[in-house]
């Protein structure tokens, strides 16, 4: 049969009379179905000559059917009947289609929220042929969207007259939902694997309700395999910066921060939104930041997802926007609805009903902008928004000046997410809370694999091969390289996995390029359009951007580019979309890439990218992975070498300078083992050093680095931890690691006889993991291996760190079986060796009291505290007052080896002297005891008394700062 020739004149017929939406509809319905793949559905969406369209669309539904028949030739009957099936469904389609007006396809009814329109006859076709035909193709969702509305699972009612009234249902906590397996939006019909729920709403309601929601995007993790985003989420926590600032809610910091930095609090997605210091009035902005990769954009489309499913009540109204997009609009002024209605991403009508009610109720908006940083440079945003006219279009930038300093819809809730940057405060005077988005954890990384094979034959292969490679698995910190690793596994078929990023990343390439037969000037020519949008600080491509348009083309069909559609410019049609590279990852590559084969890049300047002596101003933020892909590419070997950098043509002059470029990088990095870097660019010469896979290199490092490094207040990634280690461990020395403040949770798989200093809390955390994981050696190890320097008690968080010691120590002891092999009774004598507290009280409910209270909890810290603080100090700043004192005089009793305490300009009065006082007899080993107080004479005289009886210097009294001692002239212990 000419399946071909039969279906052409139908498809053709379709495609050259039907509108761009409607031509995106069947495109949508066939790449769901799974009929065609994600960069193919990108070819022919942006294929202009409609015959063209028509042919390839045939020719692909053909290819399918052939398929089908080959993969079902001697299968059993019931696959035979899918496979015949499949093709007159095919047939019956397109017959169907074409004989419909082209209006029809995709469109909703006026009613609302009714089911699609079925095509006129299909509901005869049987019923079981449609379900055999599509289950048989992967085309269950095709076939499903054609239902007959009673024939749906949770099908909805939809009786306009019955549905709420658009004020009742904004405004009823209750909004009416029921189960329906069908989201519609921009006049798509969109069939999904799982039910969502549905709001019961009028019509242009309901299109406003599910903008932004019901966009694809909302419902699938962006990636090769098709996996609803329910199926591939890992729920994560986020860090509040700044959370015990005062100043919280007016100048909060921009400035990364970490989850392991003290004082940070760690928060859930669903807490985004609930700001506890803030009143409810004005608007509330809330910034999330995250590196390239570390998932803000799927963060977002979660919180769409999860407030179309009435998550998020508070809001009746999402917009939601993508920066990168507005960042490419032309500087034309734009009004508030504009913004709302024709450049949020999703569908786009809105009334002015709509429109009203939302300038009426901001409070029920909330605004989503991904990717803030695009959009940085954009005119208005930092200054001038004051001398603006008031109802005068503005550009963007002014528009969202206004709504980000709360001057035009007050009281909405804005979400912004970017990557960090050092200029965002100048942007955002105003930012609520700032939150960082981590990486993910050992266990998210392990139970995102886990899901990622779920269901296929190679699961536990795959996990446990991911797991092999230890370098590779410490990548899966960022989420946009756990993918990777993931679809570099599923690819490679569970085979091994290159040892570098470099290499799974060629891998990756050579993949894509399989599906094209390209020519290899064309990747050159991509990676030097990667190249120039980085010097040009765009990430976003024009079509003029690229060299030609053959260049484009091949991008687009391997997937190294995808389109980024943004709303036509009504003044000028001429671009209806741009385009932007699928990952950071790919792009940095691509740049690497380009450093390596640009003749214009010499050999002498190549250098300069691995920016480890300089900063390049040309070398943008997000190309963090460039220098770790260039040292890669250079020393790139075998097989690969050959495909990714070479293939046929200028063969020979491209290895040679290649060549040069790698003994010119050679003879650098020798010369830079000698330097004295600091933390983070050791760091990153380490990785460098490693993607180079080269051992005689690692080696001479290993020997190079010195016996004592530090890393204090430096956060270990995962990643660093590895490389760190593995350079170590080729030394075969001992070491002595400043781990301060640095997470040393991270060093739980790589830890191997060398000598750590760890903050207290860095150190409980790793141990109570490793007891929780019951993992004993490796426990004993690290107890044996951390020496916790010196401990200061500065913050609440510092007595809970303290506490959860003593805990730990308590349950070890409990546990008796353990006992014998730990030494739990050790655990902190042995890390808090240095016998000084450094207790900063902040106020009268600060530490102090805070300490007395935990005394009470934990009996254990009264047996321990008096062997190993010796003095409690007070500095000036804390005025802890008479209420602090009468805390403190709780305490003392407690701490009959203190040996130092400094109370000096605390605000203390007679009261407070007096409690003081009653306290003093306890302190057998007090040698020091500054204190100054505004007191009556009666009571100074009573201390200077009290002072002399405990053989201590009288202390002075109403001026602060001097230091009585006893008569054994012990002068108070250092502070650190
Ligand atoms: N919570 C998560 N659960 C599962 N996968 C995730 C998660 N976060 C990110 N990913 C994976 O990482 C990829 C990259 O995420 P995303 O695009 O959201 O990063 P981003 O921070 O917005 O990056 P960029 O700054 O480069 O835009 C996603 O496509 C997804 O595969």
């Amino acid at each position: 049969m000419d399946l071909f020739g039969k279906i052409l004149p139908g498809v053709r017929g379709i495609v050259c009379d039907a509108s761009s939406t409607q031509i995106q509809a069947l495109l949508d319905l066939m790449l769901e179905g799974g009929v065609i793949s994600k960069e193919y559905y990108q070819t022919l969406l942006h294929e202009r000559d409609r015959e063209d369209l028509a042919r390839k669309i045939s020719l692909t539904l053909v290819e399918k059917s052939a398929m089908q028949l080959s993969q079902h030739g001697s299968a059993s009957a019931r696959s035979m009947n899918s496979k015949f099936a499949f093709s007159s469904f095919i047939i019956h389609l397109v017959d169907i289609f074409s004989h419909q007006p082209p209006n029809q396809v995709g469109e909703q009814r006026d009613g609302g929220a009714a089911p699609p329109r079925c095509p006129p006859g299909l509901w005869d076709w049987p019923m079981s042929a449609r379900r055999a035909g599509c289950s048989a193709s992967g085309l269950t969702g095709l076939a499903d969207s054609f239902l007959k509305p009673g024939e749906r699972e949770g099908s909805v009612h939809t009786d306009p007259s019955r549905s709420p009234s658009f004020s009742e249902s904004l405004h009823s906590p209750h909004r009416t939902h029921t189960d329906f397996p069908f989201i519609f939006g921009g006049g798509k019909v969109r069939p999904i694997g799982r039910k969502i729920r549905y709001f019961m709403v009028p019509s242009w309601q309901s299109q406003l309700l599910q903008c932004s929601c019901s966009h694809p995007t909302c419902q699938f993790v962006p990636m090769e395999r098709e996996f609803a985003l329910d199926c591939l989420y890992i729920e994560r926590d986020m860090a509040l910066c700044l959370v015990e600032s005062k100043n919280a809610g007016k100048n909060a910091d921009p400035r990364p921060c970490d989850l392991r930095e003290k004082g940070k609090v760690a928060v859930g997605s669903s807490q985004l939104f609930q700001l506890p210091w803030k009143n409810n009035l004005g608007t509330k902005v809330v910034v999330v930041l995250g590196k390239a990769g570390m998932g803000k954009s799927l963060l977002v489309q979660k919180i769409c997802l999860d407030w179309s499913r009435g998550h998020l009540p508070n809001y009746s109204f999402l917009f939601r926007f993508d920066c990168r997009m507005l960042g490419l609009l032309p500087e034309n002024r734009y009004s508030l609805k504009q913004l709302l209605f024709e450049l949020s991403t999703g569908p786009q009508d809105g009334g002015d009903d709509i429109y009203r009610h939302i300038l009426r109720y901001p409070e029920k908006v909330l605004l989503i902008f991904d990717g803030f940083e695009e959009l940085k440079d954009r005119d208005g945003l930092t200054s001038g928004v004051d001398s603006l006219p008031h109802k005068e279009p503005l550009g963007i930038g002014g528009i969202l000046a206004r709504i980000f300093q709360k001057k035009i819809l007050s009281g909405c809730t804005v979400l912004l997410t970017s990557r960090p940057k050092d200029k965002l405060q100048q942007h955002l005077s105003k930012m609520d809370a700032t939150l960082e988005l981590a990486g993910f954890s050992t266990q998210q990384a392990e139970s995102y694999i886990a899901q990622y094979f779920e269901g296929l034959p190679c699961c536990g292969e795959a996990v446990a091969l991911i797991r092999k490679c230890p370098y590779l698995f410490s990548h899966c910190y960022t989420p946009d390289l756990c993918r990777f690793v993931c679809e570099a596994v599923s690819e490679a078929g569970c085979k091994e996995l290159p040892s570098t990023l470099t290499g799974l990343l060629a891998k990756f390439l050579l993949q894509k390029l399989m599906r094209s037969s390209p020519k290899h000037q064309n990747i050159a020519a991509l990676a030097q359009v990667a190249w120039s949008s980085g010097q040009d600080h765009r990430n976003t491509l024009m079509s003029y951007n690229f060299p030609s348009t053959e260049v484009k083309e091949f991008a687009l069909s391997c997937g190294l580019v995808v389109p980024l559609a943004f709303p036509k410019d009504s003044s000028s049609r001429k671009e209806e979309c741009g385009y932007v590279f699928p990952s950071f990852v790919v792009q940095n590559f691509l740049v690497a890439l380009h450093l390596v084969l640009a003749k214009e890049i010499k050999d002498k300047t190549l250098t300069k990218y691995l920016r480890l002596l300089t900063k390049s101003k040309k070398f943008l933020f997000s190309w963090s992975l460039v220098p770790c892909f260039l040292s890669g590419l250079l020393f790139l070997g075998g097989k690969l070498r050959s495909s990714v950098l070479f293939r046929e043509e200028g063969e020979m002059d491209t290895k040679r300078m290649a060549g040069k470029k790698q003994r010119s990088f050679s003879n650098y990095v020798r010369k830079l083992m000698e330097r004295d870097f600091p933390p983070d660019k050791l760091l990153d010469f380490l990785h460098c050093l490693y993607e180079t896979g080269d051992r005689c290199l690692l080696k001479q490092m290993a020997l190079e680095l010195k016996c004592e490094l530090s890393f204090s207040g430096f956060a270990l990634t995962p990643p660093n931890v590895y490389i760190l280690h593995s350079v170590i461990k080729q030394a075969k020395r001992k070491f002595a690691l400043d781990l301060r403040g640095s997470n040393v949770a991270s060093f739980r798989y790589v830890w191997d006889g060398d000598v750590c200093g760890a903050s207290l809390s860095d150190a409980v955390r790793l141990w109570r993991q490793l007891w929780e994981a019951e993992e004993r050696d490796q426990l004993q190890s690290a107890i044996e291996k951390f020496i916790v320097v010196p401990f200061k008690a500065k913050t609440m968080r510092d007595i809970d760190d303290l506490c959860a010691l003593v805990d730990m120590q308590e349950k070890m002891t409990q546990s008796e079986a353990d006992s014998a092999a730990l030494p739990s009774h050790d655990l902190v004598t042995r890390h808090l060796q240095v016998p000084y507290l450094y207790c900063r009280c902040l106020g009268p409910s600060g530490l102090l009291p805070t300490f007395g209270r935990e005394v009470g909890n934990h009996p254990a810290l009264v047996t321990i505290f008096p062997c190993h603080f010796s003095s409690l100090d007070s500095p000036n700043e804390n005025e802890i007052g008479d209420e602090g004192v009468t805390s403190l005089s709780s305490v003392l009793p407690h701490l009959s080896y203190l040996e130092a305490l400094n109370l000096s300009g605390n605000k203390i009065t007679d009261l407070g002297a007096e409690k003081l006082a009653k306290a003093l007899p306890s302190l057998r080993s007090l040698k020091t005891l500054s204190f100054s107080c505004f007191c009556s004479f009666g009571v100074e005289a009573g201390i200077t008394c009290l002072c002399l009886s405990c053989a201590l210097a009288p202390p002075s009294v109403g001026l602060p700062g001097s230091c009585p001692t006893r008569s054994n002239g012990h002068q108070p212990p250092p502070s650190f």
